[in-house]
């Protein structure tokens, strides 16, 4: 991967719960810089599943992958939700973003792949207006936008018209000769048959509680160097099936070698097409198991495809193109309007001109605890688990999930520094009884920190209560409201000592820092959001 370790896969088994029967088994892969690696099996076999694994989308029950390029890793999954609420270039634009790439790099690396993909006339329709087909051809421009090193597609070709499968088809072909590594699966056996180097065949999923056989890894050839392939090198463009438990077949080109029930057949490039359909024409049927060149690759004429000014952008600078993509997907489903809309609600019954400061400033403080955590609920469910991935294939699951807490604590500290401003402008500057003035300047500052304690916390609760970590909606929307209401009440709670502290001390006109109450909730936060990031990701096909 332009120079980086081989991707390898090591004891990799994967189980959706601890007595869930397992999907995954001892698998194990290597994939040097320039494999293309097709990965079969039958339905359920968990192709999906590896992918998402390797992808960095999904976490191994056991086992570890190595060799990831950590910000070089782009996925494509098997379907791709058109309910994002964006134009089709300005969600391209906020991933190739996320993906690394400056603002103008992401605009022409999007026009770029809208124009390859003939659909440049749809830059500006919003995704959920789009066929399915065009949809997809988005989906998979996401992840070619940034150069991936690791680049895995999941049935990527499912959807698209016969052009934009060959511009798929093509893309994948340079991305190998720059060196990097594709990973696919897809139900057609031919595709980019004579240049896959590499395939998994995963075997049928076993019985709950019974060991699984051992996945048949197809050894790759030696992957070239990256660079064009030397049509005059020998052997180049031969390519080797490998099949089996099919039928009597007459194959009239290529030599053919059995062994067991395993055919291999060493043929060229231009006559394996051949090959391939004679043997799925065959009855029963030949299994291919496996497909790859002997030498060389398929000269396919590489498109020129723009050149990004690629590490121009660092970590903080990925970081804040996350929050910001997140932030303008909330924004721009109108999801954050309820809990906005009730905390001017709320705010507006019970807040009137003229009372007391500090018991005002503890009530919207309160207040703030719940639509704090209605707004992590908002922020976490709102962008579909596929295209999630996408994002976490980018980032990391962790990130993506911090990246949307982060989001809601941003959106709900915002709201509440708006509304503890406006109670202090409007409420009256002194004791319940009237008896006694109170600094304003003092209560604003305790009121911020109160109103601090309380987006902390509501954020907490709603890191805990919403997915990944609850995942029922019922019972999510049930444990935000009862958990919100038990940190506001319980005596002890940093929430409730904030609060008390503002409430008192209007009763005699005196202003309490609730320093550690601010101290315990950030404490809290952070490992609730630490909990919540550890979470493996909702299932997303
Ligand atoms: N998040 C999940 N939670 C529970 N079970 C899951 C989850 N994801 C996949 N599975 C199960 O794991 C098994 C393998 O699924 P996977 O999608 O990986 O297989 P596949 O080989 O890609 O299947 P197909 O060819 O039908 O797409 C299936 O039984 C599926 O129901």
């Amino acid at each position: 991967m332009d120079g980086e370790r081989e991707l390898a896969l090591h004891g990799i088994g994967r189980r959706y719960g601890v007595r869930a029967p397992w999907v995954l088994r001892d698998v194990a892969l290597t994939a040097p810089p320039g494999t293309l690696l097709r990965v079969e099996g039958a339905n359920g076999s968990g192709k999906s599943t590896l992918l998402r694994i390797a992808a960095g989308v999904d976490r191994p029950s056991t086992g570890v992958v190595t060799g990831r390029p950590a910000d070089r890793t782009a996925y494509v999954p098997e379907r791709f939700p058109p309910a994002l609420p964006f134009p089709a270039l300005r969600y391209l634009t906020r991933i190739g973003a996320v993906r690394g790439l400056t603002a103008a790099d992401a605009r022409v690396s999007a026009l770029h792949w809208l124009d390859r993909f003939g659909i440049t006339g749809y830059a500006s329709t919003p995704l959920d207006e789009l066929s399915k087909g065009t949809c997809q051809k988005i989906a998979v421009a996401q992840a070619l936008l940034a150069d991936p090193a690791l680049l895995v597609l999941d049935e990527a070709w499912t959807g698209l018209d016969a052009a934009a499968r060959e511009v798929l088809d093509a893309a994948v072909q340079e991305r190998v000769a720059a060196g990097a590594v594709v990973l696919f699966v897809d139900h057609d056996p031919l595709r980019l048959a004579a240049a896959t180097t590499a395939a998994l065949v995963l075997p049928p999923r076993p019985d709950a509680g019974s060991a699984a056989p051992a996945p048949v890894p197809v050894p790759s050839a030696p992957a070239p160097a990256a660079g064009p392939a030397d049509p005059a090198a020998p052997g180049a463009g031969l390519v080797v099936i490998e099949a089996a438990g099919g039928g009597d077949v007459a194959l009239e080109s290529g030599e053919a070698s059995r062994a067991a029930d395993t055919l291999r057949v060493v043929v060229t490039a231009g006559e394996s097409d051949g090959v391939l359909r004679t043997l799925l024409a065959a009855r029963p049927p030949w299994h291919v198991t496996g497909v790859r060149t002997l030498r060389g690759r398929s000269a396919q004429p590489a498109p020129a495809t723009p050149r990004l000014d690629r590490g121009s952008t660092g970590a903080a600078a990925r970081a804040a193109a996350l929050l910001r993509y997140q932030a303008e997907l909330v924004l721009r489903s109108h999801r954050w309007l309820p809990p906005f809309l009730f905390y001017g609600a709320v705010m507006a019954i019970g807040i009137a001109g003229g009372q007391p400061l500090l018991g005002s400033l503890g009530y919207a403080a309160a207040l703030l605890l719940p639509v704090a955590a209605w707004t992590v609920r908002v922020c976490v469910t709102t962008e579909p688990p596929a295209a999630r991935a996408c994002v976490a294939s980018a980032v990391g699951t962790r990130r993506a999930q911090a990246g949307a807490l982060l989001t809601a604590l941003l959106a709900a500290g915002a709201l509440g520094a708006v509304g503890t401003l406006l109670v202090t402008a409007v409420s009256g500057a002194h004791s319940d009884d009237q008896r006694t003035a109170v600094p304003v300047g003092a209560a604003l500052v305790a009121g911020l920190m109160a109103a601090a304690v309380s987006v902390l916390l509501g954020t907490a609760v709603g890191a805990l209560t919403n997915p990944p970590v609850v995942r029922g909606g019922g019972w999510s929307v049930l444990g935000t409201v009862i958990a919100a209401g038990a940190v506001l009440i319980t005596s002890g709670s940093p929430a409730q000592a904030a609060v008390t502290g503002l409430v008192k001390g209007s009763r005699t006109g005196t202003v309490h820092y609730p320093v550690l109450a601010l101290g315990l909730s950030l404490l809290a936060a952070a490992a609730a959001a630490a909990v919540s990031a550890a979470r493996p990701p909702a299932r997303h096909t």
